[in-house]
């Protein structure tokens, strides 16, 4: 990362499994995961250190599948398995790159990766491995961006990053009303008032009541995590009053 050092000593990086699949229809554009890779390894390398949350929506979401007809607590199960299998692909890009990764899962698989030790976790990331914690919170009727905020507020980093498709917090989901404007900062209160959807509110209200700061940004655009770690504006945030 370019000179300025950066402003934060340890992040949690949350990643939109959707945004995975870049140009492609289902899974995951090598591409996409090559480029979030390198910049991942960029921040690594200026010192910063990281956990990474990856959603799994390019492949299964639970509630997608009960729609259809299963089960919620099978289909949850899928979709905690489709964050597993983004894990891999993401552990596979950084070691490919010559950066040390980790997969920590939430429920165990152990021929496939570790499982999650929240010391073993510290451990990792102190040595200045990358670890991708996998499974989201291991519960069904959860989220990945839960599973974010829960890992951000037991690791004690200093801000929660969720990487997405869009390029901040609007006043109205961006995708459907054009004219919805955005915020550069918000409380984690007039997030859960007004009802804004970026986010889960389980999310917010825990980031609210542990003190987590919180910035959401468009993970499409290349140099964005570079640019928030040297203290860039980028996206908007969410933190106390
Ligand atoms: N007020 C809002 N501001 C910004 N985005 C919103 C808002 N309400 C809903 N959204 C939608 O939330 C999406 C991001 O959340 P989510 O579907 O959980 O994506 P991810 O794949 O990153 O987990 C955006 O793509 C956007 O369409
Ligand atoms: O703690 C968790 C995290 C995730 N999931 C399941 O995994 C899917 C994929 O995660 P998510 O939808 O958060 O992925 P993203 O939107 O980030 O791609 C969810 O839809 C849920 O079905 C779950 O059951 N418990």
């Amino acid at each position: 990362m370019s000179d300025a050092a950066p402003k934060y000593r340890r992040i949690l990086l949350k990643l939109s499994g959707e945004a995975l699949m870049g140009e492609e229809d289902y899974g995951i554009d090598p591409k996409v995961i090559g480029r979030l890779a390198d910049e991942i390894i960029e921040a690594s390398k200026a010192g910063v250190q990281i956990g990474v949350v990856i959603g799994g929506g390019n492949i299964f979401r639970g509630a997608g599948l009960a729609a259809a007809g299963m089960d919620r607590v099978t289909g949850d199960h899928m979709g905690m398995l489709a964050t597993v299998i983004n894990a891999l692909a993401m552990q596979d890009a950084l070691e490919k790159r010559g950066a040390y990764a980790r997969v920590m899962s939430a429920i165990q698989i152990h021929d496939v990766c570790e499982d999650y030790i929240l010391r073993r976790a510290v451990r990792h990331i102190e040595k200045g491995r990358i670890a991708i914690f996998a499974a989201g919170t291991g519960n069904p009727f959860f989220t990945t961006d839960s599973a974010a905020a829960l890992r951000a507020i037991e690791l004690n980093a200093d801000l929660l990053l969720k990487a997405t498709k869009v390029d901040g917090v609007y006043t109205a989901d961006p995708a459907k009303h054009s004219d919805a404007e955005r915020f550069e900062t918000l409380t984690y209160d007039e997030v859960i008032e007004r009802k804004l959807a970026v986010m889960d509110t389980a999310a917010i209200a825990l980031c609210r009541d542990h003190g987590m700061p919180l910035r959401i940004y468009d993970q499409t655009q290349p140099g964005n995590l570079g640019r928030i770690l040297r203290g860039e504006p980028i996206g908007t945030l969410v933190e106390a009053a």
